[in-house]
């Protein structure tokens, strides 16, 4: 398994081996006991799918407030996204940073997205379909969305608002400056 532990503590991307034969291949995409061997102990209870319709669909930046906070493993099976973690944990180096990764059908790579980070993406292609799994269940109540093009993050997601297909949420995202984070390293 290829392993990258990234600028943020705690995201890793990782890209399980492909098994090829004449037929196409095999991968095994998760396996709890090896994500654990790597420190990412997350009890994973629910699978998520999405599928964006049109490139240029933006997703995020999503969080889920205490206690139902979310840690993601996050991959494509179909198509290719620009994907976003943001730190949103008190106490850590990386606080208000970000990083991006380019995750596909075709490169098979993931991300884990620690408890406390912000997690979105820009859809690089149409027809994307993204599945990750979470280890909190969905609270209507405590989801949010905080602004994706907010200038203090200044993330470059290559598309302007104009061009992005939003939902409702996501077009109104809570900004950056408005944001008491109620997430700390090491909680
Ligand atoms: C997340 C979620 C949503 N829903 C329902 C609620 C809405 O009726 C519908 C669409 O929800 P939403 O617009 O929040 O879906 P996305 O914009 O794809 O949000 C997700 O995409 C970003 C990238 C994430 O990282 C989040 O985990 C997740 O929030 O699915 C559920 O029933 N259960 C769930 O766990």
């Amino acid at each position: 398994m290829q392993i990258e532990h990234l600028d943020i503590p705690g995201v890793i991307q990782l890209i399980p081996p492909r098994y090829g034969d004449h037929r196409g291949y095999f991968s095994v995409t998760y396996n709890r006991k090896d994500l654990a061997a790597l420190g990412i102990d997350a009890d994973f209870g629910q699978d998520n799918q999405s599928w964006s319709a049109a490139a240029g669909t933006v997703r995020g930046l999503h969080f889920q407030r205490p206690p139902a906070e979310q840690a993601k493993l996050v991959r494509v099976v179909q198509g290719r996204v620009l994907d976003i973690v943001v730190d949103a944990r008190r106490g850590s180096p990386a606080f208000g940073q970000h990083i991006k990764s380019e995750l596909s059908a075709s490169n098979g790579a993931q991300i884990f997205v620690p408890r406390g980070c912000l997690h979105g993406f820009v859809t690089l292609e149409a027809d994307t379909i993204v599945q990750y799994k979470v280890d909190n269940d969905y609270a209507p109540g405590l989801d949010a969305s905080l602004r994706w093009d907010d200038p203090e993050l200044a993330i470059d997601w290559g598309i302007e608002r104009s061009a992005a297909t939003l939902s409702e949420k996501d077009a109104n995202g809570i900004a950056w400056a408005d944001f008491e984070t109620p997430f700390r390293l090491g909680d």
